[in-house]
C-alpha cells in the first residue's frame, strides 16, 4: 500500500523548511485560491488547502463567490490577483459553473503565478520537455512522487494513463514519459476489450475518470502499480477510487487507498508548487 498521507506529510514538511528559509529574507510565499459556487466537493478540497497553507508557512486567502458571478467579474480578481505582489501562486478551483469559460479564465492566469499548470504556455513548455523552471499540474506531480517513493525502475517500463483531461491525464503522460516510460493514454472511446488487453500488459496503471470499479483485479498484470486518481462520493456518502480496490490489491505489488492516496499528495503538491513559485518570482535559488 502506497502511503500518500504519510509521503505528503513528507512533502509537506520539506515545503515548511523552503518557506521558512524564505520568510528569513522576508518572501512570505502567498496563495490565492478562488472558488466559485458551492459545490460541496470543492468545498473540502479548498478547506484542506488553507488548512495545509497554515501548517506549511503559505499565506493564503480564499475568494469565495456566489455561484452567479459572471466571468468578467471572476476575470477582474484574476486581473487583480496577477498584479498583487503578495501572491506567488493563483488557483480557481474547478469546476466552475457552467456559464464561465474555464478555459478562458485559466488563460487569465500569468503563467509565472499559475499553481495549477494550466495555462497553455505552462502546459506546453512540460509537453515540448523544456529546461528550466514552470509550474507543473500537481495531481500528476504528486503522482510522480508517490511512484518514486516506491523505490521502482520506471525507465523501459510500460504505463497506461486512463482519462486525457487537463488536470491530471494530460500533464500524466508528459511526465510518465519524461521518466523514460512508454505510455498509453486512453480514455472513453478506448473500446473496453482494448482497454483491459492494454491494461494487463502495463508496470503503471494511472486511473483518472470518475467511473467507480472501472479498473478491477482482471484488468491487471501480476506486480502493477496501480494509482487511483478517481473520487467518486457513493450514496451511502463512502469515498471510493475508479479502481475497485478489495480485488486489485492482491494482483498489485503497490497500490494507492482512496481516501489517504494521491487526494492529500495534491494538497501537499500544491504547497511545494507555491513555495517553488514564491521563490522563482522574487529571484531566490532554492536548494
Ligand atoms: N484548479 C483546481 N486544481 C486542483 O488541483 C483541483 C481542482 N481545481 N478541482 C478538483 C480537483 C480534485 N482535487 C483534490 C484535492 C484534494 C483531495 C483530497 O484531499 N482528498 C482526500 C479526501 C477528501 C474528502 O474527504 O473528500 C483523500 O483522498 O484522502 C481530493 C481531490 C484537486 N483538484
Ligand atoms: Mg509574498
Amino acid at each position: 500500500m502506497i502511503d500518500g498521507k504519510t509521503i505528503a506529510q513528507t512533502v509537506r514538511a520539506r515545503a515548511a523548511e523552503r518557506a521558512q528559509k524564505l520568510a528569513e529574507m522576508g518572501i512570505v510565499p502567498g496563495l490565492a485560491v478562488i472558488l466559485v459556487g458551492e459545490d460541496p466537493a470543492s468545498q473540502i478540497y479548498v478547506r484542506n488547502k488553507s488548512r495545509a497553507a497554515k501548517k506549511v508557512g503559505v499565506q493564503s486567502q480564499t475568494i469565495v463567490m456566489p455561484v452567479e458571478t459572471t466571468e468578467a467579474e471572476v476575470l477582474a480578481i484574476v486581473a487583480q490577483l496577477n498584479e498583487d505582489a503578495a501572491v506567488d501562486a493563483i488557483l480557481v478551483q474547478s469546476p466552475l459553473p457552467k456559464h464561465i469559460d474555464e478555459e478562458k479564465v485559466q488563460e487569465a492566469i500569468l503563467p509565472s503565478k499559475d499553481v495549477d499548470g494550466f495555462h497553455p504556455e505552462n502546459i506546453g513548455r512540460l509537453f515540448a520537455n523544456r529546461a528550466g523552471y514552470y509550474p507543473i499540474a500537481n495531481t500528476p506531480r504528486g503522482v510522480m512522487t508517490l511512484l518514486d517513493a516506491t523505490q521502482q525502475t520506471l525507465h523501459g517500463k510500460q504505463a497506461i494513463v486512463i482519462g486525457r483531461s487537463i488536470l491530471v491525464g494530460r500533464p500524466m503522460f508528459s511526465l510518465l514519459e519524461r521518466a523514460n516510460m512508454t505510455v498509453t493514454l486512453a480514455h472513453r472511446h478506448t473500446p473496453r476489450a482494448e482497454l483491459r488487453r492494454l491494461t494487463q500488459q502495463a508496470d503503471v496503471v494511472v486511473v483518472a475518470t470518475g467511473v467507480p470499479g472501472l479498473i478491477t483485479g482482471d484488468d491487471l498484470k501480476e506486480g502493477a502499480t496501480v494509482i487511483d486518481v478517481g473520487i467518486n462520493r457513493l450514496a451511502d456518502g463512502s469515498l471510493v477510487g475508479d479502481v475497485d480496490f478489495a480485488s486489485a490489491e492482491p494482483k498489485a505489488a503497490f497500490i494507492t487507498p482512496v481516501p489517504g492516496g494521491v487526494g492529500p499528495m495534491t494538497i501537499a503538491t500544491l504547497m511545494q508548487t507555491t513555495v517553488e513559485l514564491a521563490a522563482v518570482n522574487h529571484g531566490v535559488e532554492l536548494d
